[in-house]
């Protein structure tokens, strides 16, 4: 199971109030996972699990792109576990939690939900699963979502997958999407597209400098687009990470 040596969920409630200091004290407990044995074979009395950091891999693109369809075959090829952030966004709207009514609203209206409830989310989720693998779907949306992430989880992403679509075709496969979702009507889709460009895309432009923006052409059949995503992975060998 991949965790943390220490739960942050607590600590993501009080998020506004002294920041710095826990982001300061949270890059602490990283750094303690990885010299934890160390420090212990010192007799320093202090015994971290030896764990693998996780391999993490983010999925992004316009609404429609074709992200969540592209991670379920990602997933059956090759082992991750996909966590949608919009889907456990609207499970959290379903179970009717404290937060569930501002998350409907905010997708209603096409915009984001803030990055302290959807990282908390996604925390619990992969602090809860035996696998190491991670395909994060529909997020970092802004770069609020981003710093989030890496300040509260604690790692980068290995790889990021930008899903680069036509707007005319993410508009067409949107209105013809049929599950029922609030924000599938032409409306909110304008949104969503205003939202994907001021705020998204200067998220994939810092992936693109880091140097692990993958771009992949969605135009055409399922079938070619994955075949544009599976060499990534084999180059990874993402099938064969070493169990320890
Ligand atoms: N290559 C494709 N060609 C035609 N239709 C597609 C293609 N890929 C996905 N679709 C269809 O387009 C719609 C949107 O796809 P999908 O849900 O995967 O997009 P998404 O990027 O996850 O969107 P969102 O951001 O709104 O969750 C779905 O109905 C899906 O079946
Ligand atoms: N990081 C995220 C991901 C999603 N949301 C909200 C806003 C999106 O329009 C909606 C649906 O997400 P999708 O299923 O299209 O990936 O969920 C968010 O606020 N932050
Ligand atoms: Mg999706």
């Amino acid at each position: 199971m991949w965790r943390r040596v220490a739960s942050l969920s607590s600590s993501i409630s009080s998020y506004s109030t002294s920041f710095v200091a826990q982001t300061a004290s949270r890059l602490n407990t990283w750094e303690s996972l990885t010299t934890g044995i160390a420090i212990a074979q010192q007799g320093k009395g202090f015994i971290a699990p030896k764990e693998k950091t996780p391999f993490i891999t983010f999925v992004l693109g316009g609404p429609g792109s074709g992200k969540g369809t592209q991670c379920v075959k990602i997933v059956e090829t090759f082992g991750f576990t996909h966590l949608s952030a919009g889907d456990l966004l609207r499970r959290e709207i379903a179970s009717n939690s404290a937060d569930g009514v501002m998350i409907l609203n905010t997708i209603k209206e096409g915009k984001i939900v803030p990055s302290e409830v959807t990282v908390r989310l996604i925390q619990k989720e992969m602090e809860s699963s035996d696998n190491d693998k991670f395909i994060i779907d529909g997020f970092p949306r802004t770069e609020e979502n981003r710093v989030s992430f890496e300040r509260f989880i604690g790692v980068e992403p290995n790889v990021v997958l930008f899903f680069d679509c036509p707007e005319e075709e993410m508009v067409k496969r949107l209105l013809n999407r049929n599950q029922g979702r609030v924000d599938d009507n032409l409306e909110t889709i304008k949104t969503r597209l205003q939202v994907f460009e001021a705020l998204s895309l200067p998220v994939i432009n810092y992936y693109s400098q880091r140097g692990n923006l993958y771009t992949i052409r969605a135009k055409g059949t399922e079938d070619e687009i994955f075949e544009q995503v599976r060499p990534i992975f084999t180059t990874f060998d993402v099938c064969h990470r070493a169990v320890e």
